[in-house]
């Protein structure tokens, strides 16, 4: 009798396990439709995904922290802190970090940190620009886990973990809201597992 039960247990999911996958659906859902595209911005030939929508959504908003502690939580129990990239991962990054109960750290743009900074040079899907990380920010052996709105060809997530690694913490992985599968970001990270909300 009892083989019987753990092989229906096998076979179908359990009630709670439906109901679990349905509401993670819903929540990608109502994220995915908050998520507008504009043409040739901010310069011709980019398809530029904008996620303002779901900043004025309460229960967007809420489903991306949901989404993404839920994650951290299975995935990285070990995590020491947040470092959010300027500006966008700025947006999501606290807002995690204050669920989690740990810290949050900025990644800036050149020139925006007063004491002594470490940066990175890199290039995005439409420009280049510098990464600075305050000196004293993170601590040697710290594990961290990296935040953006969206991963396109990986520059900006690259040069976060090289300001990481320049402190000797240890990088866990990237969360982004958004990942632009076509542009192969995930391969300037190859030794850094990315986990994305919605993929295009
Ligand atoms: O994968 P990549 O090609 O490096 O591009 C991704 C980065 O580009 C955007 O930032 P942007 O520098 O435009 O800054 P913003 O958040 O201040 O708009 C986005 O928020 C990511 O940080
Ligand atoms: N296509 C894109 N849309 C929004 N932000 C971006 N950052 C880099 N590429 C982007």
């Amino acid at each position: 009798m009892r083989k019987r039960v753990l092989l229906v247990g096998l076979f179908f999911p359990s009630q709670s396990k439906i109901f679990t996958t349905r509401v993670m659906a819903e929540k990608l859902d109502l994220i995915s439709k908050c998520i507008r595209t504009f043409y040739d911005f901010p310069t011709k030939g980019i398809v530029f995904k904008d996620i303002c929508p779901i900043l004025k959504d309460p229960k967007a908003l809420a489903a991306v922290t949901d989404l993404f502690e839920e994650h951290v939580r299975r995935r990285y129990p070990q995590v020491d802190l947040i470092v959010g990239i300027d500006a966008r991962g700025f947006l999501f990054g606290p807002l995690l970090a204050q669920r989690l109960g740990v810290g949050f750290v900025p990644v800036r743009k050149k020139g925006k940190f007063p004491g002594p900074t470490l940066s990175v040079a890199y290039s995005l899907e439409y420009g280049t620009a510098e990464a600075e990380m305050q000196e004293d920010a993170v601590s040697a052996g710290e594990k961290v886990l990296i935040i953006d709105d969206l991963l396109a060809t990986g520059g900006t997530l690259y040069a976060a973990c090289e300001l990481i690694k320049q402190q000797k913490a240890e990088v866990l992985g990237c969360l982004v809201v958004i990942e632009l599968k076509s542009l192969n970001g995930s391969e300037k990270l190859p030794s850094t597992p990315v986990f994305s909300l919605i993929q295009y």
